[in-house]
Parts: structure tokens; sequence; C-alpha cells
């Protein structure tokens, strides 16, 4: 983390190194369209992944986009389908059903997604958004989905349901398919849901070559994959859902990823048709995680015994010393996300024991907690709360690691690992959006080291947190500590100052 960073929202990359040096007009976007981003959005220039992914889409070919996180990949692929529909000759109405589906991960996302479709489709209030997902009640949804909606944003259980279930859900003119963080939503969806929803719409034809008894598939739709990671399960979503796809964001120069356009066109090295799975070798070779590059990396290694009262020191030194606007802080489970958010919410602090009167809360800051087990509307309430606040700290569980685009949230702490490297990139990729500041923590217990030589394996390598530094800035009964040789964690007199209070706190609660 970079010391005494002030907070600005100066970028931290060079522009060109964002955006792209063309115009939304030259991509050939309606005027309307570009005065809309420009006026509703603020979106003077595309991104470099705009700026090919757009063109590539309204071509009308499948497409498939692997672009770092926070580089603007919704409004790539909303923007090309909303120009299609508002130049259609005759102007669609909703009875014509659903064109366009997107499908998200979780429901934080739908919502997301959705609320960038209302502020886009501002100017055309004949092109219906929705959103169907789970937590919802289904009666409303069925009433939704029968009035007609023209681009539907949706979680593929919820989706899946309505497809079997809906019979006014109407999707006999529907174009295009977007699969939003498409290796999430091939992992939750384990590939058969996926499969069960592209058959239902009608996306995948397996035609059968009578001669020689071969099967391919035809794809009527237009499909396009967007994540900031690929690896195996894309290369599995890309064979059951792409056609000669356009790849964007693949490195020429990592060959497991070079895209030869052939028939079946070719992904990760292997023609995505073909049974055969790639080897450990070509596994390994699969693409260095894509990380901002002004995002600041660093980890801590901390014992079981001592990493609450190191974790409470981080985010005490964050909120009162680095002026951190907002921190996010991911956990395993949601019971610890309810644990710490009880725990950070009313731990009250003297910093010396002889003067318990002058307690007071020891993390001065709004918290916010978020995760699968807490009721629609609550979750609802906090994400909306959460991205307004100004200075706040979000504990959440993987719910939140995904696609969610909280402004100013510059640091982002994980106290538990992520159980696959490939989600550590996207918990990272909730800050340093678009070429703003960033910084991430990583909680490693010894135990757990090895996880960093797992990152090295991505191309992703983390610098050790000053943790020495920051500790022995808070006094310990108006003292600041001070020893010659660092011995260890636990015999910081800081950490077991602040662990006897933690503990006797939790010990005097219910
Ligand atoms: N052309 C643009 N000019 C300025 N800001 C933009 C532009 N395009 C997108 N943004 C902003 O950049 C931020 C990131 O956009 P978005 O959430 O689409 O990124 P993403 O690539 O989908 O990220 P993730 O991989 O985390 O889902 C958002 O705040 C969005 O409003």
């Amino acid at each position: 983390m970079n010391e005494g960073m002030k907070t600005t929202t100066k970028k931290m990359v060079k522009e060109d190194e964002i955006f792209a040096s063309c115009t939304f007009a030259s991509l050939g976007l309606h005027a309307t369209l570009c005065d809309e981003l420009r006026d509703k959005m603020g979106f003077e220039v595309p991104t470099l992944v705009q700026a090919q992914a757009i063109p590539a889409i309204l071509s009308g070919r499948h497409v498939l986009v692997n672009a770092a996180t926070g580089t603007g990949k919704t409004v790539a692929y909303l923007v090309p389908i909303i120009h299609h529909l508002q130049k259609s000759d005759r102007r669609i109405q909703r009875a014509d059903g659903t064109f366009s589906l997107v499908l998200v991960p979780t429901r934080e996302l739908c919502m997301q997604v959705y609320e960038t479709l209302q502020k886009l489709l501002h100017r055309y209030h004949w092109i219906v958004p929705g959103y169907i997902t789970g937590g919802e009640s289904r009666s409303k949804e069925k009433a939704r989905l029968r009035k007609g909606i023209s681009i539907l944003v949706a979680t593929p259980g919820r989706l899946l349901d309505h497809l079997k279930n809906t019979s006014s859900f109407l999707y006999s003119n529907l174009h295009w398919i977007v699969f939003d963080e498409a290796d999430r939503i091939f992992e939750l969806g384990c590939g058969k849901e996926v499969e069960e929803i592209l058959d239902h719409l009608g996306s995948r034809k397996n035609i059968v070559n009578k001669d020689n008894g071969t099967s391919s598939f035809e794809f009527p739709q237009q499909n396009l994959l967007f994540s900031a990671t690929l690896n195996e399960k894309v290369n599995c979503f890309a064979k059951i859902s792409l056609e000669n796809p356009i790849m964007i964001g693949l490195d020429a120069g990592n060959n497991a990823l070079e895209f030869q356009p052939s028939e079946h066109g070719r992904f990760l090295g292997h023609d995505i048709n073909d049974e055969a799975q790639p080897t450990r070798k070509e596994k390994n070779l699969i693409a260095d995680y894509k990380i901002p590059t002004q995002l600041v990396q660093s980890y801590v290694q901390a014992p079981c015994a001592s990493r609450l009262a190191v974790l409470f020191s981080v985010l005490k030194y964050l909120f009162e010393r680095d002026c951190f606007e907002k921190t996010l802080v991911l956990f395993s489970t949601c019971d610890a996300v309810d644990f710490h958010y009880s725990l950070f919410g009313g731990f009250k602090f003297s910093s010396s024991e002889s003067e318990p009167r002058s307690e007071h809360l020891f993390l001065k800051c709004k918290i916010f907690r978020l995760h699968g087990s807490m009721k629609p509307e609550d979750r609802r309430t906090t994400f909306q709360a959460f991205k307004s606040e100004k200075l706040a700290l979000l504990l959440s569980t993987d719910i939140a690691a995904r696609g969610l685009d909280f402004p100013n949230v510059r640091c982002i702490i994980q106290y538990d690992p992520p159980g696959e490297a490939i989600e550590y990139v996207h918990r990272v990729g909730r800050t340093a959006r678009l070429g703003e500041r960033g910084d991430s923590l990583l909680f490693l217990q010894p135990t757990e080291i090895d996880y960093l030589q797992d990152l090295r394996n991505h191309g992703v390598s983390l610098t050790e947190y000053p943790l020495v530094k920051v500790l022995d800035s808070f006094p310990v009964r108006g003292r600041k500590h001070f020893v010659e040789k660092f011995v260890s964690l636990e015999s910081h007199s800081w950490i077991m100052f602040l662990q006897r209070a933690v503990e006797s706190f939790i010990a005097a609660e219910e």
C-alpha cells in the first residue's frame, strides 16, 4: 500500500492505456446513442476494449472478450445491441418480446447492468429493459415478461425456471445472448444448466450430417462471452456457445491463447470442438491474469492467533491515517461476515485500560455487510447504500467479488484467500477501475503462504505489507511500541493489548 498517498481521483495510468484515440461515432454508432453516452453517462471516448468490441459485435459475429476488470466491458456489449435495436425500420414494441438476453452470475450484478441499461435507453423509451433474478417474486417477474421486455438481464437459475414454466415469456425474436463473467456463469450453471438454456432459446442447433453422421452446431443467435479471466471453463463454454468467434484481448504473445479463425475456430490452442482436453502443460499456459497495472498488491502473513487484531489494526490505520474512502473486506462464509459485522460495529476501546470511561468505537466509519443469506431487500438496500456512501466499510462474501462497480473503493482486503486463484483477480478488480488508484491486501496464514506461488504462476506478484510499521504506530498506554528487533506478531505489545481488549469484549457479548 502506498503510504500516505493522497486519495485523489487522479488517474494512475496514462490515458492512452485506458482510452482509445477514436470516438464512439467512429465505431459506427448512431449519433443519438453517442450523445446519450456523453450526456447521460459522461463518457467522452471509448475505452480500449470498447473500441475493439463494439465494431466486432456490430459486425454480427460471435465475440469472446477477455479484458481486465474495470475496463468498461458492460457498455462494450450493451451499446451495439441498443444501436441495432434503435435503428430497426419499424420501432420494436413490447409485444415483440425479448431481443437480447444478458446473463450474469449474481443478483447485484443483475441490478447494476439493469441500471446502466436504464441510463443508456433514456432516449429510447420504446426499447424496454428488464431483469429477472432470484429473490424477486416470480409472479411479478411473470407479469413483466408477459408485458414484454426488449433487453432482459437475468441470473441463470431464475431464467431457466421461467423458460420452463412461463409460457408468456416471448423470445422468438431473440438475437443476442451475452454471457457476462462467463467463466463464473459456467461454473455456477455447471454447464448443463447453460446448455439447457441455450437449447430452450434455440441458440444452439445440433446439425447431424446425414452422409457421415458427424454432428456440428448452428447458432441462429449472436453469442457474446465476456470475462476478465480465461480458463478451461471458458474454453468448454466457448465450445458449446460460440461459432468461429472474434477473440478480443487475447495476447498474441501467449501461444496457448492464440486463436486461428477456422471453420470451427480454435481457442486456448485447441480446436474448441475437439473432445481432447488440453495437456497439463497447456493448462498451465492458460492466460496470465489481467490485473490493472496501477493496482498495488500486498500480502500480510498473520497466524490465526493474531490475524483478527491485525485486521482491526489495518482497518483503523486505513480509515484514520490514509483516509481511504471505501474499503471492502472479503470473507469466505456468511457467518464470518455476520460475526465481524457485529464485532466491528460494537467494539469499543480505550487506549489505556486505566481510563475505561474514554471508551469509543474502535472503527469510526459506516459499516455494511453483504452475503447470500440476507433477505433480498436488505441486499438491495446495502448494495445501493455502500455505492453512495463516501466513507464506508463493506464486509462481504464473494457475492461482491465480481463485476460490481462500487465508486471510490480504494482498498480490497481478502481476510480469507479465495478458493480459486482466478477469483483473486475479480476480487482485487473491485478497485483500481478504469485507471484509478487502488490497493489490495491478502491475509495469509503461515500454512497458506504457498498461495503466493500459485498467483506467481499466473504472472501476479505481491509485495509484503509494512505491517510492523503500522502496528508500531499505535500507542499502548500512551507509549509507542519500540523494540530493537521484531520477534513475532503475538508478542507485539499493541497486538497483545488489542487482542486482550477484543477477547474481553467478545466474552461479555451474547
Ligand atoms: N468510455 C468510458 N468512459 C469513462 N468511463 C467509463 C467508460 N466505459 C465505462 N466506464 C466506467 O468504468 C467503470 C467500469 O466499467 P464496467 O463495470 O463496465 O467494467 P468491467 O470491465 O465490466 O469490470 P468487471 O470486469 O469488474 O466487470 C464504470 O464505472 C463505468 O461507468
